[in-house]
């Protein structure tokens, strides 16, 4: 693996330190550790770190593999509470040593349901120096697939426990441009399901103004809504991906970033005019080239005046970085031609030349480069902590403009407490230094305004994905609208009283989505502040979609007869809303028959158990498995689920591949009938000689696995 333009062209930019070249070019040839963090809001995502520390690694410590000693799996050593890991095993041993291959199967499976996100170590990075809190307004400009969304809304959520959720006050928008990808998105969400999360499929760069009421209420009049955490990480060259991406070696060009720069430009532009004083904007790329990172991040500081890139090198002290740079050298051409500063280049070109060229004068370091502090940006180099490579810079509005003519000079600034400020009559201030509070009030469009073309209605239920529906325009947006339910709504009430859930609940929240505006399929649960902005802004303008997170579904049952119930994903969002007495209480081994059978009788259970369902109507009910050790099983915490009674059966409704997930962590192996039947036919092609079809063998690598995780599709539900 070689690039001698690439090795000149860094060289050239003096981004390593001339001693540190071959090990840093060395660590760029070796393929990438495996990395995984452990997911879901702070409390799940310790009770399963706690298995893994626990149960796994102790089995993987001083392992021997064919004569050579293997490494156990090591914690990253700055990523908070210890919650991501990386190892570096060649596949064979993943395959053949049996305790490997256990630990293997355990993170594929929860890496496919969710608990666990396989994401490079220094994408994790963004997000946690953007230090969310659960009443921030965050956006994630250009989210898909969405691994630092994930992590955004674990911040939001750091309020939940193990078993219930909390609605926090704040939001996540994600969004992204590619309208496949958002769908993507929301499957990488759907393991923390948030009443606050929001997903649009903007263009980052002219993302709309996004309207709520003012607080108090002034008439119809609406302001922007500025956001107190923004991540911009933008599509870039991702060089720093090499190690995983090897066939940039051969493609790599010195001039892939030029083109970029403008659009992480303009993206970059977009976050600072959408951000509240005091608040935070990450900027990130998996790039190493300058154009791309120093020199965006000095046009940026230098467009929009009131910011300043913070000083977090106290932040996470154990990750090895270096420091931005200074001065860099954008290429011309291909040959790496380099000319001191844009009007020098110019002078080179013909007139006819000069129409033609693509280079801009952000590209080369800006005057005033030495006052902007860009040494206050993060390079990560694989080199340091065997990673790969990427680059953070962390902004802040100044809370107030200063009176030195430039903001962006002060030192460090508190990003303490963060008010959103009114936007009502702020002063503009221009040349003169002081801030220009142009922050609410820009060239892009608003998306409160109703477009005049209806919406055609459609007589089937959901929007599903894909599906056509004409919307107005020809912006080729194709999503259901949302409604908002009236808590008097029978179907809410009759679904409410049913599974006993108190009048507490913010039931004025609910919504639908569907043309009819009725509840048909699904119904959604959303925060107060997103019900604003639903309520504020034409849905199609924000192009969004999706919104909340989908708690209960509609169920059929012969005996029950049609009615809503609370959704898997749900359970977690009800809990603090549903008395103890209402909540079924039973032991592992009940837990053990609902994973075994689909839909077993009641007479399989233990007399307890089956005396107190008797006595409960048909439908919906939700048991809770105290936590504790029984009979080998060890429930770390309590384990509540949703089950459907139907006639003299019972149905555990959590999705297929949970439940399998939920068994080889409980019981050590796949119990579940899926489970059964795919050990049934190892046994008979193992009985056949057709040896590959051994289970490991079979299975995906985790490897392989998208850098996105879950496919929970509500139609893999039993019942
Ligand atoms: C580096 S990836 C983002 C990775 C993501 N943050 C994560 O951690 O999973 C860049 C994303 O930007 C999106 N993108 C490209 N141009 C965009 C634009 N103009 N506006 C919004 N998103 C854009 C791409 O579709 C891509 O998903």
């Amino acid at each position: 693996m070689n690039n001698s333009r690439f090795e000149l062209y860094y060289k050239t930019q003096a981004i390593i330190p001339e001693d540190q070249w071959d090990a840093f070019l060395d660590a760029l040839r070796e393929p990438l550790p495996t990395t995984f963090r452990v997911a879901g809001s702070r409390q799940v995502a310790r009770a399963l770190n706690d298995v893994v520390r626990d149960t796994y690694i102790p089995n993987l410590t001083d392992l021997v593999f064919e004569g050579e000693a293997v490494p156990p799996p090591k914690q990253i050593p700055w990523y908070p509470d210890g919650l991501a890991w990386q190892f570096n095993v060649p596949k064979k041993v993943l395959r053949k040593n049996p305790e490997f291959k256990k630990f293997h199967s355990f993170l594929v499976y929860e890496t496919e349901v969710g608990n666990i996100s396989r994401q490079e170590a220094v994408s994790m990075l963004p997000p946690l120096f953007l230090q969310v809190e659960p009443h921030h307004k965050v956006m994630d400009m250009c989210a898909a697939p969405g691994s630092k969304t994930a992590q955004l809304l674990e911040a939001l959520h750091a309020d939940d426990d193990v078993n219930s959720s909390s609605i926090p006050s704040g939001i996540v928008v994600a969004n992204d441009t590619d309208a496949k990808r958002t769908h993507l998105l929301i499957h990488q969400s759907s393991r923390l399901p948030s009443p606050s999360f929001m997903v649009t499929n903007l263009d980052a760069s002219n993302m709309p103004n996004i309207k709520v009421p003012h607080d108090p209420p002034r008439g119809s009049n609406l302001r922007n809504l500025v956001f107190d955490r923004i991540l911009c990480d933008v599509p870039c060259s991702g060089d720093g991906t090499m190690r995983k991406n090897v066939a940039i070696w051969k493609r790599w060009s010195p001039l892939d970033g030029n083109g970029l720069h403008s659009l992480q430009l303009r993206i970059l532009k977009r976050a600072m005019r959408m951000l509240a004083k005091g608040g935070r904007i990450a900027y990130s790329t998996c790039s190493l080239n300058p154009v791309e990172n120093e020199a965006v991040i000095a046009a940026a500081l230098n467009g929009i005046p009131g910011f300043t890139l913070i000083d977090v090198s106290s932040l996470y002290p154990q990750l090895s970085r270096k420091a931005g740079l200074t001065r860099w050298k954008p290429p011309v051409d291909k040959e790496l031609t380099f000319f001191d500063s844009y009007e020098s280049y110019l002078e080179s070109l013909s007139e006819e030349r000069r129409k033609m060229s693509k280079m801009v004068k952000t590209h080369w370091p800006p005057d005033n480069v030495d006052g902007l502090c860009l040494d206050r940006c993060m390079r990560v180099y694989p080199h340091l902590q065997d990673t790969g490579g990427f680059f953070v810079a962390v902004l802040e509005r100044a809370e107030f403009p200063s009176a030195s003519g430039h903001p962006h000079r002060e030192g460090k600034r508190s990003a303490g407490h963060l008010e959103e400020t009114s936007t009502a009559k702020k002063p503009r201030i221009g040349d003169d230094g002081v801030a220009e509070d142009i922050m609410d009030q820009d060239e892009s469009v608003d998306a409160s305004a109703s477009t005049s073309a209806s919406v055609p209605v459609s007589d089937q239920g959901e929007c599903a994905e894909g599906e056509p529906r004409e919307n107005a325009g020809d912006t080729g947006f194709r999503e259901a609208p949302y409604t908002y339910l009236s808590p008097d709504n029978t179907s809410v009430v009759t679904c409410l009283q049913k599974l006993n859930i108190n009048s507490s609940f913010p039931s004025q929240n609910l919504l639908v989505r569907n043309p009819s505006g009725e509840a048909a399929r699904s119904i959604y649960l959303t925060n107060d502040l997103v019900r604003k902005i639903i309520e504020s802004n034409d849905y199609m303008k924000l192009r969004l979609v999706t919104a909340g997170t989908k708690i209960f579904g509609r169920q059929e049952g012969k005996t029950a007869g049609s009615g809503f119930r609370v959704l898997g994903d749900g359970i977690p969002v009800v809990m603090p809303y549903i008395a103890d007495e209402h909540i079924v209480t039973a032991d592992v081994e009940v837990l053990r028959i609902l994973m075994e059978g689909y839909y077993p009788l009641l007479s399989a259970f233990n007399e307890e158990f089956r005396e107190t369902l008797e006595t409960k109507s048909p439908g919906n009910h939700i048991v809770r498995f105290p936590a504790g050790n029984r009979d080998g099983v060890n429930l770390s915490h309590d384990l509540v689920v949703p089950i459907w009674k139907s006639g003299m059966s019972l149905g555990l409704m959590i999705d297929k591949k949970t439940k399998s997930a939920l068994s080889l962590r409980l019981f050590g192996n796949d119990i579940t009938t899926v489970g059964q039947q795919k050990a049934k036919s190892q046994t008979e092609n193992q009985a056949k000689g057709h040896q590959a079809e051994t289970p490991v063998e079979h299975a995906p690598m985790l490897d392989e696995l998208r850098e996105s995780t879950p496919v929970i599709d509500d139609k893999d539900v039993l019942g």
